[in-house]
Parts: C-alpha cells; sequence; structure tokens
C-alpha cells in the first residue's frame, strides 16, 4: 500500500484560480495588489523561490515591485529598500527574502516592515497577533500546511500531531496555528534537543518535518496511516533533499512530498496574504 499524495502543486494551482476573482475585483477598484519583493545577494535557490513568486503573481494579475541589493550591502541599504517599500503606495505586501547575508541583522529588518504590508507575516508585531489570537497576516509555510491538510480531509481536531523543528518560519508559528480552537490538534515540538524523537513521531497521527535534516524521518518511526509532510529543504548534490526518507510512502497514510508538497503551498499562502492585505489597504 502507497500513501495518498498531498499533491501542493495542483492544490496551490487551485487557490491560485480562486485568488484570481478577488484580484479582479480590487483590480476594477483601482486597488490592484502589488507584491514587493527584496533579494540581497544572488544565491541561485533564493532567486528561484523569488522568481517563482513572481510567475505566480503574473498569473493571478497582482503587479510585481521586485527589488535586489548586491551580497554585500549593508544593514542601512536594506532598511533603506524597506522604507521605500513602505512608503510604495503600488506594493500591498512584500517580503524580504530569507536568509539574508551575515552583516544584516534578520530581526532588525523585519521589525522594519510595515505590519499592514507583512506578506511572510513575520514582523513581531505579526507574530504577537497570532500568539493572541488577534486576525493578521500568517507565515506563509504554516498556513500551507494547515490548508493542505483541511483540502484533503485529514482531521486536525483532537489529532496528535509532532512537528519536528522549532525554526520561527515553519516549526514554532506551526505550534501555535494547529493549536488554535479552529484546528484544535495536539502538538509537540521537536527539536536537537529531544531526547527520543522516534517515540513522539510513532505517537503521531501527523508528522511535520522541518529540520532541514536529510532522511530524518524513517518509515520505522512512522505510525502505519500517519500523515507525513515534508518541509526539510537541504541541497545534497544540488539537488533539493528533504526530511523524509523515501520508503515512508509505504507506512503513511498520507505523504507530502518534497518537491511537489509544501513549497507551492507557502508561495499560494503568500499570494493570499497579499490579496488579504489589499482588500484591507484604505
Ligand atoms: N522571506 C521569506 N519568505 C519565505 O517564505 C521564504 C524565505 N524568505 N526564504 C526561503 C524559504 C523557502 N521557501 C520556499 C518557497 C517555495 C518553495 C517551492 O515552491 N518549492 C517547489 C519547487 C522546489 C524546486 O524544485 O526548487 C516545490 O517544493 O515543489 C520552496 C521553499 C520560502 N521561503
Amino acid at each position: 500500500m502507497s500513501a495518498t499524495r498531498l499533491d501542493g502543486k495542483a492544490t496551490a494551482g487551485a487557490i491560485r484560480t480562486e485568488l484570481t476573482e478577488r484580484v479582479a475585483a480590487l483590480t476594477a477598484a483601482g486597488r490592484q495588489p502589488g507584491l514587493g519583493t527584496l533579494l540581497v545577494g544572488d544565491d541561485p535557490g533564493s532567486r528561484w523561490y523569488v522568481n517563482a513568486k513572481h510567475s505566480d503573481c503574473a498569473q493571478v494579475g497582482i503587479a510585481s515591485i521586485q527589488h535586489e541589493l548586491p551580497a554585500d550591502a549593508s544593514q542601512a541599504d536594506v532598511l533603506a529598500v524597506v522604507a521605500e517599500l513602505n512608503a510604495d503606495p503600488a506594493c500591498t505586501g512584500y517580503i524580504v527574502q530569507l536568509p539574508l547575508p551575515r552583516q544584516v541583522s534578520e530581526a532588525a529588518v523585519l521589525e522594519a516592515v510595515d505590519p499592514d504590508k507583512d506578506a511572510d507575516g513575520l514582523h513581531p508585531t505579526n507574530l504577537g497577533r497570532l500568539v493572541l489570537g488577534v486576525p493578521g497576516p500568517l507565515p506563509c509555510t504554516p498556513l500551507g500546511i494547515v490548508e493542505l491538510l483541511r483540502r484533503y480531509d485529514v482531521p486536525l481536531a483532537g489529532a496528535e500531531v509532532v512537528v519536528v523543528g522549532r525554526g520561527v518560519t515553519v516549526g514554532r508559528p506551526l505550534g501555535l496555528l494547529l493549536t488554535r480552537r479552529s484546528e484544535n490538534a495536539t502538538v509537540t515540538l521537536c527539536h536537537t534537543g529531544t531526547r527520543d524523537l522516534a517515540a513522539h513521531t510513532r505517537a503521531a497521527d501527523v508528522v511535520v518535518a522541518a529540520a532541514g535534516v536529510p532522511g530524518l524521518i524513517t518509515a520505522d518511526m512512522v505510525k502505519p496511516g500517519a500523515a507525513v509532510l515534508d518541509v526539510g529543504v537541504s541541497r545534497v548534490d544540488g539537488k533539493i533533499a528533504g526530511d523524509v526518507a523515501a520508503e515512508v510512502v509505504d507506512v503513511a497514510g498520507h505523504v507530502a512530498p518534497n518537491p511537489g508538497g509544501v513549497g507551492p503551498m507557502t508561495r499560494a499562502m503568500l499570494l493570499s496574504n497579499v490579496v488579504t492585505l489589499a482588500e484591507q489597504a484604505g
């Protein structure tokens, strides 16, 4: 038996089609949404992601505002572009592509983003709103994971979910999202300090692997029928390697592969955030 594939690519396509209508309504009212991006440096992976985000935008009618800085840009250079995006009326939401070069403080840059244009949901105010349960833009990867499970009717209410990884973009906020009353999952957040990872994952109905350790989750660590989502992005010999070993499909009930699973959903949720922010803007 092989697991049902959680097809993030197809699901993201469906979400983009749904967004097209909302974008058309805004555009007709003279309020076309615009996604801004700032790419610092020339990492090919980062460049690929940013380009993909803009081609998604073109597909749904969102305008693109692209900024770039060289790898040796100073923090002041980055903050100047952030200020420009904050002031640009055509930009209704934007992201600063992470990671940033060493000499630039990610915390300082994220804090400088206008929370009302924070398409990543990573501004301290918006992360605080997530903790408080107050509406605001939410981090794209956690949103994409929840939306993918919802569309495939994988139940979360009462489910045991193990999240592996405590990063600020995925693991930490995902735990907060899944434990809201609307999702009602029970979450165990595992990380490099977890003593017996396999004991946790074996008890889980849903495993989200976001550790960035290739092949970390093996078949013997998965309860038969569980849903396993691979969010790990590592590069091994220039190819993307996920956190989930290939043979997990023989044990799991659902698998979100990588690529083709959560990655495209992350981009779809970014567009969704940009459209929602545009609807809320004056
Ligand atoms: N400010 C910021 N916001 C982000 O959301 C952000 C970021 N920085 N830095 C990097 C990570 C990573 N990330 C991905 C987005 C799309 C895919 C994606 O679409 N992947 C495809 C294709 C993968 C490929 O073939 O290269 C897939 O999984 O099928 C993956 C990873 C967003 N991130």
